[in-house]
This record gives C-alpha cells, sequence and structure tokens, in this order.
C-alpha cells in the first residue's frame, strides 16, 4: 500500500552505521490508538480535543479523510500533539478511494458514521504488501446490527436508517480476532439500540483506550481488554470531558528497544509502557539486552553481543506482528539460529529479500524464516516494502558497517513520529535526504 505526500514520496535515509545509542528518548502516541479514536470523533456533533497525537502520515491522512467529510480537523501550531475534530458540520458521510487507499485505517469511519448518521459510502481499502487483508468481518458484524451492506463499484455502501429504528444491538463472535473489526463494531455499537455483546474481541492495548474514550463520550461499555465486550447503546454521545490523550505507542517503544539492543548502548524511553510490551521485553531479555521498567519508563542497556531467539506472532497479549521485522534484525546479527513464524498476515516477509542485501542469511519456509546470526551486516541501499519493514531495515542499518540507503521511506512516515531525529538525537548518524 503505497503512503505519504507526493513531496515525502522520494525521501531517503542515509545510516552510517557502527555507533551506539545514548540518552533519551520520548515516546509518542501510539498510531493504532490515534486513528480510531480520530474516527470515534465522527460519534458526536461537539468538538473533541485530543493530545500526545502522533505527527504522522496517517494522522494526517485521517484528518483530510474527516474534513473532506465536512468536519473540521486541525492540529494546534503551538501544541502539535494536540487535535481538535468537530464532526458537527459532517454532511457527506463518505470515504472516497483517493484518501482510502494510502491508509487500511481508514474503514475506522465506516461504524462511526453508520451509527451516527445511518449511513456509509466508503471505499474499500486498497491491496497492501503485507497480505489480503479482507473487512469481510466489518461488514458480517454490521450486517448482524441490521445494517443493509453492499459492495458496488468498490465502495461499502451501508444503511441502517434513523427512521427505520438504526442499528440494533447483536451478539457477535468475529471469525478470528481483528482488531479494527472489533474497533469498528464497538464504535457503532454505542449508538445503538439495545446490548451487543462482541465475543472473540480483540484485546490490544489500543481498544481499551478507545473504549475508555468513548465511555467519557457517555458509552456504557464493559469487559474492554478482555475478548468479550458488552455495551449498552445509548442515545447520543458527547465529547470527552476534559478531551483524550493517546495511550503511548508500544510498537514504537518496542521498535527504540530493539535498535538499542542491536547497535549497543543505554538509553531511557520516556513515556513508554512496558506492561504493554512484556512478550517482547521477555524475548529482549532472552537475546541478552537489560531492561529495567517502571510505570511509564523503560530503561534499556546492550554491548550489542546478542543471543538468536526464535518467536511466533500472534494476537495480545503474545508477541506482536507489528515487531516481527525489527526483532528479525536482531536476530540476523547474534548469535545462533532463530525461527520466526509469522501467524497474523499471509505475506509479512517482504524485509527479507532487503535484510539479505545486507548480508543476512535467512531462509523462508511458508510463514516461519530461519535466520542464522552474521558476526556482521554491511550496508547497502535497500528497499522499504512496509511500516515495519523499514524499520527493521532502519535497525539493520545502525550496525551494519559503512553506509545503508534506505529508499521509499514514506512507509516509515506512515507510523513512525520523526524516528530519524529522534535517532540522531541518541548519537545514530543519520540522515533524510530528497
Ligand atoms: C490500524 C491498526 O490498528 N492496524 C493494526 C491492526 O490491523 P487490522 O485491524 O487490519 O488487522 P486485523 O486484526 O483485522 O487482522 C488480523 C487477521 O484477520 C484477518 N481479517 C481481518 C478482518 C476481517 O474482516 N477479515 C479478515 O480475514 C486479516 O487479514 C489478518 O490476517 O491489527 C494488526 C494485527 O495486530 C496490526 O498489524 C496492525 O498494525
Ligand atoms: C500494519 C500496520 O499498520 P496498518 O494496519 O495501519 O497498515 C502496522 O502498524 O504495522
Amino acid at each position: 500500500m503505497q503512503g505519504g505526500d507526493e513531496h515525502r514520496t522520494m525521501d531517503k535515509l542515509i545510516i552510517r552505521g557502527g555507533r551506539r545509542l545514548h540518552g533519551e528518548v520520548a515516546i509518542s502516541g501510539a498510531k493504532n490508538a490515534a486513528l480510531p479514536e480520530l474516527c470515534a470523533a465522527l460519534l458526536t456533533a461537539e468538538p473533541v480535543r485530543f493530545s500526545n497525537v502522533p505527527r504522522l502520515q496517517d494522522v494526517s491522512t485521517t484528518l483530510k479523510l474527516l474534513r473532506n467529510m465536512g468536519a473540521v480537523a486541525e492540529r494546534s501550531e503551538s501544541r502539535p500533539d494536540e487535535v481538535t475534530i468537530d464532526a458537527g458540520p459532517v454532511s457527506s458521510p463518505e470515504a472516497p478511494y483517493d484518501l482510502v487507499k494510502t491508509m487500511r485505517a481508514s474503514i475506522l469511519v465506516l461504524g462511526p458514521l453508520l451509527a451516527r448518521f445511518g449511513e456509509a459510502t466508503v471505499s474499500l481499502p486498497g491491496g497492501c504488501a503485507i497480505g489480503s487483508r479482507p473487512v469481510d468481518q466489518h461488514i458480517k458484524g454490521l450486517q448482524a446490527m441490521g445494517a443493509q451492506i453492499s459492495v458496488e463499484h468498490g465502495y461499502i455502501i451501508a444503511k441502517a436508517p434513523k427512521a427505520s429504528g438504526g442499528l440494533r444491538g447483536a451478539r457477535i463472535t468475529t471469525d478470528m480476532v481483528t482488531v479494527t473489526g472489533t474497533e469498528n463494531l464497538l464504535m457503532a455499537a454505542t449508538l445503538a439500540d439495545g446490548e451487543t455483546v462482541l465475543e472473540n474481541a480483540a484485546q490490544e492495548p489500543e481498544i481499551p483506550d478507545l473504549a475508555e474514550m468513548l465511555i467519557s463520550m457517555g458509552a456504557k461499555i464493559e469487559g474492554h481488554g478482555s475478548s468479550k465486550i458488552r455495551i449498552q447503546g445509548v442515545a447520543q454521545l458527547h465529547a470527552p470531558r476534559g478531551g483524550h490523550r493517546v495511550v503511548p505507542d508500544r510498537i514504537e517503544a518496542g521498535t527504540f528497544l530493539c535498535a538499542v539492543a542491536a547497535a549497543g548502548g543505554e538509553v531511557l524511553l520516556k513515556h513508554a509502557r512496558a506492561d504493554h510490551l512484556d512478550a517482547v521485553i521477555d524475548k529482549l531479555r532472552e537475546a541478552g539486552v537489560r531492561i529495567e521498567a517502571g510505570s511509564d519508563w523503560i530503561r534499556v542497556a546492550s554491548d550489542g553481543k546478542l543471543k538468536a531467539v526464535g518467536f511466533r506472532t500472534s494476537e495480545y497479549p503474545a508477541f506482536p506482528t507489528d515487531m516481527q521485522a525489527q526483532f528479525m534484525a536482531l536476530d540476523c546479527i547474534a548469535e545462533g539460529t532463530a525461527r520466526v513464524t509469522e501467524t497474523i498476515f499471509e505475506n509479512r516477509f517482504m524485509h527479507v529479500d532487503e535484510l539479505v542485501r545486507l548480508g543476512a542469511k535467512i531462509e523462508v519456509d511458508g510463514h516461519t524464516a530461519i535466520v542464522t546470526g552474521v558476526p556482521q551486516l554491511s550496508g547497502a541501499t535497500v528497499m522499504a516494502t512496509d511500516l515495519r519493514a523499514s524499520a527493521s531495515l532502519v535497525i539493520a542499518g545502525l550496525v551494519a558497517s559503512g553506509e545503508t540507503l534506505v529508499d521509499r521511506i514514506y512507509h516509515l512516515d506512515r507510523g513512525y513520529d520523526q524516528m530519524e531525529t529522534k535517532l540522531r538525537a541518541l548519537g545514530a548518524d543519520i540522515e533524510r535526504v530528497k
């Protein structure tokens, strides 16, 4: 899937490897919480204030999408982590292909639009480098709530007219655990008539964060953070009193942990939630990385000498698929052999060929990659293929000898808030070139 403004699509990163990382880095708000939460502002006619919103291309795309529908969506100039969305004036509950194609999370407007306006027309999200990513479970769940849904000319056309009672509560068991599917149905259910029970719900920390925001808007929700969420629909929602603060990004934090583990050094991650990263931290410790943590900080220290550690991605609280590529970069330079199995997405090993260009030894057999550590990677030109693949190549570049040029970093800009600036402040030799 493509992403990024025209002027940034050509940007590249040049990394000269071999520097240790030292100092402090502030972790930003979570992309995967901010995106559904910005969409949740569609559920009320009152202006919603957000803080700790990361500066990401995906956030800009979401704001653009909301404005396209008639909302007033602005980032504060004086406090750039603050965003206000006034969906009062929304006149056109439509998400066109041009905006949706760059970001799969735009499907998250479907539930809120249908719940508040009784209709929504949302383009099917485009294909993506990590697998086919259908949205059948979102559609199935909304149909169970009484929506009439058809797919015409690439658009999901959904109707649940208020005059005929709108959405109604239902018991929904999704075929698999789906993060954005759970979020879409959760948001839709807040304004449905009666009780909705979501079984097999996703438990990723971004879901309780969204649920807490919805509760502060007047929604009645129980069980969020477990696999069974119960929602009693209410007639209308208001803006969260005092605004909503986006939870810290556990994947950005995990990426910095891996960067320090690989490059060596000692770094304090501020505003980072170790309790959302248990599986990753366990594996890092197994690899020989030293980690201490408090309620909102993590300290990581590494001498760069790592043991290869195998892992298997799965739903939260197990090892996240969004950390698979970054951790694989560590295994590439560790001692021994590791078995990495991807169970969430069908095609999420696109970084393998690029890591191999840097000298890594990896064999892929179906959903499993066997990684044999090598003593040293060597810099080369590589191409980012998706968001986390890009981060994996940056980590590899930090330890490779000589110069690594990472092309197509618009993928990185979708989901990392000023990654190269943060790395440079820690001592990395990294620069963005146009
Ligand atoms: C914006 C956001 O939060 N993105 C995250 C979200 O993506 P996203 O919510 O898209 O991922 P899902 O949890 O929905 O996908 C899990 C699996 O279910 C399949 N599936 C999903 C829905 C559906 O209707 N039908 C279906 O077959 C998918 O193809 C995939 O194989 O969770 C993923 C899994 O943790 C993360 O990698 C993404 O970073
Ligand atoms: C796959 C990811 O995001 P998205 O669902 O937005 O494509 C990700 O954050 O790694």
